[in-house]
């Protein structure tokens, strides 16, 4: 096979590109700023937040989307949720879940000091339950963001397929989950390699479905963006 178009260009980032990489985007504002350390001292599971150049093109793409209904599958310290709250008006919202509210405290403080904890509803439970609740509401879904439990990622898109608009955005998280989608049998837990294979599955459904025009960004660790065709694309 020839070389495919662009692999010239394809650059490894090491950790002073991407220290590069921050420097040259929005910095990081006091709110989110404090979150990311609050979040390194009350978890052990600070790696779970979304990366901060994450953060930042989440924002701007609940603004590119003028999105009203925001879903944000795994809330944890609310570092997604207020980085997405932050591209709505003031009529927008985000409705956040998670399994649990152990964390929600800080998550509070941070969204309220932000001044959009009026634009986050927060839902206790489990996504698949979150997802059926907002399926009977008949919502409708500008931007649904996958954080959650990796091995239940097909599911909730089945789920989320119906409610989200055309034009919406599905937006999936560690699309790569560190390269084991590759060969999910060489993670090292039952656990990776469930969540891996999850995760390869849905990156070839999504692939695949001439519904959705598909991006994965070799961000951080992997960032798929799919949109929903409008009728007229289809
Ligand atoms: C990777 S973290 C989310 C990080 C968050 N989006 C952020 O930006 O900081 C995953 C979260 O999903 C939650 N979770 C795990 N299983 C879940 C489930 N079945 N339903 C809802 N939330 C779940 C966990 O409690 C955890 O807080």
């Amino acid at each position: 096979m020839g070389r495919r178009f662009g692999e010239f260009k394809h650059l490894p980032i090491s950790p002073v590109l991407r220290e590069y990489v921050l420097r040259s985007g929005t910095p990081l504002d006091p709110v989110m700023t404090s979150l990311v350390d609050e979040t390194q001292r009350v978890s052990e599971l600070s790696i779970m937040l979304v990366p901060e150049e994450q953060a930042n093109l989440m924002t701007l793409l609940t603004k590119v989307q003028s999105a009203a209904i925001v879903l944000d599958l795994g809330t944890f310290t609310g570092c997604s949720a207020l980085a997405f709250a932050r591209g709505l008006s003031t009529t927008g919202r985000v409705i956040t879940c998670d399994i649990s509210d152990k964390h929600l405290d800080v998550a509070r403080h941070h969204w309220k000091w932000a001044g959009v904890d009026d634009r986050i509803d927060f839902r206790l439970g489990p996504a698949g339950a979150t997802l059926e609740a907002l399926a009977a509401e008949e919502t409708r879904i500008d931007i649904a963001f996958l954080d959650a439990d990796k091995e239940n990622y097909g599911v909730y898109f089945d789920l989320i397929e119906p409610m989200l608009r055309p034009g919406g955005l599905l937006l999936v998280d560690n699309a790569l989950f560190n390269g084991y989608v590759l060969a999910p049998e060489l993670a090292p837990s039952e656990l990776i390699r469930g969540a891996s294979a999850a995760l390869r599955d849905l990156n070839a459904r999504l692939a695949a479905d001439d519904r959705f025009e598909t991006v994965m960004l070799p961000m951080s660790d992997g960032l798929t963006i799919a949109r929903k065709k409008s009728r007229e694309q289809e």
